[in-house]
């Protein structure tokens, strides 16, 4: 979605302006907007696609819209942002049109257009009309083209029609729709150019035959001017749902409130991360990183280190310390120590694992640190990337409770090692100072999420960043 393949013809253009006054207020108000607190400069159409037209009772209207924010300069700064940053994010909106809307639809309301080419009609959020979430799952069945979208399935996955819709509850950076409790349709709301890891890892890794994912059935994608096919950008997939299972975060804080231990089942997570990797090492090109790539990748930790702790400015007296695990990696680099990096989950938590009754892990969600810039999030990295992911997640389940319950997650943290060594062969403890290092990566990350988006939550990474900047692991005594 460079500049080039913004091409408003005069229809699309006219059509955005009706929707300007709606989208500007209806917007900010999405959980999965990213450009919360910013004033919103103009929009401007990436690609308009019609899935069904505007006739009675109502029309579905699948929208590309970049929103160009002007940036608030940082105190004492004048930068005029990036280039990513000036041009302004993407999303996915599947709009709904209709006349009038029945009232079980009232809270879909988006607004009513006054002029342009859909004066007198009502915008609604259309995946909350069965209807049209109804057409969404015909449209993702049958390969084809639509406009600029692609549709492509698994030819060997039954997707039977008919499946009644409900958008699903949770709280989430993107939007899906489950189909009859049997599958589950994904759709990405901040687009980026370029393939989406959640499409790409989930699709090797079930070509691999690794049964640590549910396999993507059918999905669409977006082929814009520019672009080549094989790159082109993901914007829904459609898996089997798995209704029964219960995901980590809840499972881990219900064992920890009766008191229970978790070893046995963070054992059993160790296992399942460990076989994703190796499928992952399998389908997709490893490297090695050798004294230069460790200095990058340190320099990388410390640079992000630098940007929370000026964003945050509880970080800040640690940052020398957290600085040294840095330096301890960029030494060992110099000193001969090589890894292996490859593709990784990028943003392993509990709340990425979900478990069936049976007793078998699941990974879900392999987008990344959302925040993160593409090219990076597809980036080869050492497997403690997703490790550390895991190790700092005990540690926050732990934090729930009063005292902190440190000794549950220290448990947690060795037995997870333990099964990981038990299909890799290798305990991520072998390797102290990479570890540490993307634990202190992690953490300061968390201290910049929790910042942003649940100040409550703060203290649990900065907790985890007093450990850390004093060089021991998470698992130290508070
Ligand atoms: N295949 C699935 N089966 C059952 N539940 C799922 C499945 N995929 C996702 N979910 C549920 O949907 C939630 C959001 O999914 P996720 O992929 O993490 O979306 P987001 O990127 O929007 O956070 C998960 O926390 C989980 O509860
Ligand atoms: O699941 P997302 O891709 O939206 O991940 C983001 O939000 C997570 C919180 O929902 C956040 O995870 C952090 O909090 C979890 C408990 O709620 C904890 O288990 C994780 O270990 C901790 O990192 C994640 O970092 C963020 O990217």
């Amino acid at each position: 979605m460079s500049e080039a393949v913004t091409r408003p013809t005069a229809h699309t253009t006219a059509l955005l302006t009706s929707l300007d006054p709606l989208l500007r207020e209806w917007l900010p108000r999405q959980r999965w907007f990213a450009g919360k607190g910013r004033p919103i400069g103009s929009f401007e159409p990436v690609a308009v696609t019609e899935l069904l037209p505007r006739s009675a009772p109502s029309g579905l209207l699948h929208l590309l819209l970049r929103v160009r924010q002007p940036l608030v300069p940082a105190q004492g700064t004048a930068s005029d942002g990036t280039p990513a940053e000036r041009a302004g994010d993407c999303y996915q909106l599947l709009l709904g049109v209709r006349r009038t809307l029945p009232p079980q639809l009232a809270p879909a309301l988006i607004g009513h257009v006054t002029e342009g080419p859909l004066a007198g009609q009502t915008v609604y959020e259309a995946l909350h009309d069965p209807r049209l979430a109804a057409l969404l799952l015909e449209r993702v069945r049958i390969p084809g083209r639509h406009g600029v979208l692609r549709f492509e399935r698994d030819p060997g996955v039954d997707i039977p029609s008919g499946l009644t819709p409900r958008p699903l509850a949770a709280e989430q950076s993107n939007s899906s729709l489950v189909y009859g409790d049997t599958f589950i349709l994904k759709l990405f709301r901040r687009v980026v150019p370029g393939v989406n890891p959640d499409l790409e890892l989930p699709l090797h890794l079930a070509r691999q035959g690794c049964g640590r994912v549910p396999a993507p059935a059918a999905w669409f994608l977006a082929d814009l001017a520019d672009e080549p096919a094989d790159e082109a950008c993901g914007l829904g997939v459609l898996q089997p749902y798995l209704a029964a299972a219960e995901d980590g975060w809840e499972l881990a804080l219900r064992m920890l409130a009766k008191g229970e231990a978790f070893t046995g089942e963070a054992r059993a997570l160790g296992r399942a991360t460990a076989e994703v990797h190796a499928s992952l090492a399998a389908a997709l090109p490893t490297v090695t990183l050798g004294r230069v790539q460790v200095e990058v990748m340190a320099d990388a930790m410390a640079r992000r280190l630098t940007a929370a702790a000026q964003a945050v400015p509880a970080l800040r007296p640690y940052a020398p310390g957290l600085l040294t695990a840095y330096e301890a990696l960029a030494d060992l680099g110099g000193e001969g120590q090589s890894w292996t990096a490859q593709r990784v989950h990028g943003d392993l938590h509990l709340g990425q694992c979900l478990r069936s009754p049976d007793g078998h892990w699941s990974l879900i969600d392999f987008e990344g640190e959302p925040a993160r810039p593409l090219a990076e999030r597809r980036m080869p990295q050492p497997p403690a990337r997703d490790v550390a992911g895991m190790l700092r997640s005990f540690d926050y389940a732990a934090a729930t409770r009063e005292p902190w319950t440190q000794e549950w997650a220290t448990d947690c943290r060795a037995a997870f090692c333990v099964g990981y060594a038990d299909v890799s062969g290798r305990d991520p403890r072998t390797d102290p100072v990479l570890l540490r290092a993307h634990e202190t990566d992690k953490a300061v990350y968390e201290v910049l999420y929790e910042a942003r988006h649940r100040p409550d939550w703060l203290p649990v990474p900065l907790a985890a960043v007093r450990r850390l900047a004093d060089g021991g692991s998470a698992d130290a005594a508070h």
